[in-house]
C-alpha cells in the first residue's frame, strides 16, 4: 500500500514522513490553509530523495502556470482538484492525478470517462475544494480498487480508520491531510501511525 501525506509545509514534516515510509508528499498551491509558495515548496523538495513523488495540488489553475510551478519547484506529479479537463494539462508531461467527489454510484461511473494516470476518490467539497477532513461512504466504492488499478483513496482518513477504508475500497494508494494534524499543523506521531497502519494492511499493488 502506497501512502501520500498532503499539505506539507515544512522540511521537518517532509523528512519525517519520508523516514516513516511515505511514498508521496503533496504541496498545495490552491486556496487552502495549507497553501504554500513555489519557493517554499522548492526548498522542501530539494531535500527529498528521488523516489518520493512530489505532488503539486491545484484547483482550476491555468495549465501554463501549473507547468511553470512544476518546473520551478521540481514537482513529479500534478493533482487536479477542481473542475479541470485533464487533457488540457497533458503537455506538462507529468503524470496526472484527477480528483472525483463521491456522493453516488453515478459519480463512480464518471471515472470511466476521466483520462488521467490516477483517479483520486474524495468526499464532496467543503470550505475548500479538498482537505476538509470529511469522508464519504466507502460502501459506495466497495472493492472499486479491484475494478481499476489506479485508484487513490482520500477524504477524512486518519490513523484509526485507514485500515478499514483500505479493506473496503482496495486502493493502490491512500492520501491524507487533515487526519495527521493537531491544532492545524502536521503531527509527526499521527503521520507515523497513519503510515504504519496503512502499510500494515497489506494489499501491495
Ligand atoms: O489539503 C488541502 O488543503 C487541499 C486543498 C485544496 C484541494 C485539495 C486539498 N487536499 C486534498 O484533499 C484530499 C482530502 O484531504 P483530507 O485528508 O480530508 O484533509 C486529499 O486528496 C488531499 O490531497
Amino acid at each position: 500500500m502506497k501512502v501520500k501525506i498532503c499539505g506539507i509545509k515544512t522540511v521537518e514534516a517532509a523528512s519525517h514522513a519520508v523516514e516513516y515510509g511515505a511514498d508521496a508528499l503533496g504541496f498545495v498551491f490552491a486556496e487552502s490553509k495549507r497553501q504554500i509558495t513555489v519557493f517554499q515548496a522548492k526548498k522542501i523538495i530539494d531535500e527529498l530523495p528521488e523516489h518520493v513523488w512530489k505532488v503539486g495540488v491545484f484547483v482550476n489553475e491555468d495549465a501554463l502556470i501549473v507547468k511553470e510551478i512544476a518546473r520551478t519547484a521540481g514537482l513529479t506529479h500534478i493533482q487536479l482538484h477542481g473542475d479541470e479537463n485533464p487533457s488540457e494539462y497533458e503537455t506538462i508531461g507529468l503524470p496526472l492525478i484527477r480528483s472525483q467527489s463521491v456522493r453516488s454510484q453515478e459519480d463512480l461511473m464518471k471515472v470511466e470517462t476521466i483520462k488521467a494516470d490516477y483517479i483520486l476518490l474524495d468526499s464532496p467539497p467543503g470550505k475548500y475544494r479538498g482537505g476538509n477532513g470529511s469522508s464519504f461512504d466507502w460502501e459506495q466504492a466497495k472493492l472499486f480498487g479491484h475494478l481499476k488499478s489506479n485508484i487513490i483513496l482520500a477524504g477524512g482518513l486518519n490513523p484509526k480508520n485507514v485500515r478499514q477504508a483500505i479493506a473496503k475500497v482496495k486502493p493502490i494508494m491512500v492520501d491524507v491531510s487533515s487526519g495527521v494534524e493537531s491544532n492545524g499543523e502536521k503531527d509527526l506521531l499521527k503521520i507515523k501511525e497513519f503510515i504504519y497502519n496503512a502499510k500494515k494492511s497489506g494489499e501491495e499493488k
